[in-house]
């Protein structure tokens, strides 16, 4: 038996399609929708991330502005742009993205992202608020993999879900959203002692590492649901997943695909928390 796929396609097409009207109708009110990408790295993985934001928003009605400062920039000059954006009128979204050059730290930059524009969630502020269970933007991945499993009617209320890696991008919010849709999270990083037995006693993993086919089905237990959040570079140019789908595939009860599944979502929440910052 093959794991059922679990793809985000629909669901990010419905996403985007809505976050589209919006922003056309707050373009016809005279406020043009404006995202800001603050770029410091050359990762590869990040460097797909936001070749697909300038081109959704592109396709969304969404104006996309791409700062990048270099992979060489310090922690100051990067504080000090987020710092003029967010006093920028013209931008109603910003985003840092990670990783950030040695020496910065997205904790440490983002109290730099006004409130009511961090739209993907990075400021401490935001996830305070979301820890408390406050109105604030989750980051947008965080908020993927929980709109990826409802979207699928994957219950969520009292299982055991084991989340892998703790990010202030992914791991650390998806805990939050998961506890908030009541269920019972387990934590896991690179201290985590006897990893695969504390996975293999979920309902559900949310695997979001950053090794590629690093998750295997020794890690997940016979029918359970995988949610592969990494995005590696692969030596031909494509993305691998964290979860090596072809073993876990043939334990697992469902799994997302890489690429098609997270990613997708990812990049139209982005987009779907601009127009709401912009008022739409
Ligand atoms: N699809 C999407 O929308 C997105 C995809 N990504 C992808 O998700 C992945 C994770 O991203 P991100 O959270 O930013 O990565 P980080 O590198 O910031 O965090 C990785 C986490 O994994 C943990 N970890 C590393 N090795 C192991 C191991 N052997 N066993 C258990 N835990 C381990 C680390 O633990 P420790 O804290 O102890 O170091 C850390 O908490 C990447 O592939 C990234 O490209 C990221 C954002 C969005
Ligand atoms: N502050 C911050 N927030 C992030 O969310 C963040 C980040 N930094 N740094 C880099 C990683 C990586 N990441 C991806 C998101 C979507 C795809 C994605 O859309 N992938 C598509 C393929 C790409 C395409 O089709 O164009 C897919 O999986 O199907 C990839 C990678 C977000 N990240």
């Amino acid at each position: 038996m093959s794991a059922a796929v679990l793809s985000g396609k629909e669901l990010s097409a419905a996403i985007r399609a809505e976050t589209a009207e919006r922003a056309a109708a707050l373009t016809a009110a005279g406020t043009e929708p404006r995202l800001a990408v603050v770029v410091a790295t050359a990762d590869e993985s990040s460097a797909w991330y936001v070749r697909s934001i300038a081109k959704a928003a592109g396709k969304a009605g969404i104006t996309c502005d791409i700062v990048d400062l270099g992979a060489t920039a310090s922690p100051e000059s990067i504080r000090a742009r987020l710092a003029e954006l967010s006093a920028d009128e013209r931008v109603h979204g910003i985003i840092l993205q990670t990783p950030l050059p040695a020496g910065a730290s997205l904790q440490e930059l983002a109290g730099a992202i006004a409130f009511e524009k961090d739209v993907d969630g990075a400021n401490p502020v935001s996830l305070g608020r979301l820890a408390a269970g406050l109105p604030a933007f989750a980051p947008a991945t965080a908020e993927a993999v929980v709109r990826v499993l409802e979207h699928h009617t994957i219950e969520l209320t009292g299982r055991h879900v084991a989340v892998v890696g703790r990010s202030m991008v992914v791991g650390k919010p998806v805990a939050h959203l998961l506890l908030n849709a009541n269920a019972t999270v387990t934590v896991c990083h690179s201290r985590t002692r006897e990893l695969a037995a504390v996975t293999s006693a979920a309902d559900v993993v949310v695997a979001a590492v950053g090794r590629a086919g690093m998750v295997t089905a020794d890690h997940v237990a016979p029918g359970a649901v995988v949610i592969d959040v990494g995005t590696n570079p692969t030596e031909d140019g494509g993305l691998a997943g964290d979860v090596d789908a072809d073993s876990v595939s043939g334990k697992a009860g469902a799994l997302t695909p890489v690429p098609g599944g997270v990613g997708p979502v990812t990049t139209a929440l982005l987009l779907s928390h601009t127009v709401r910052a912009a008022g739409g």
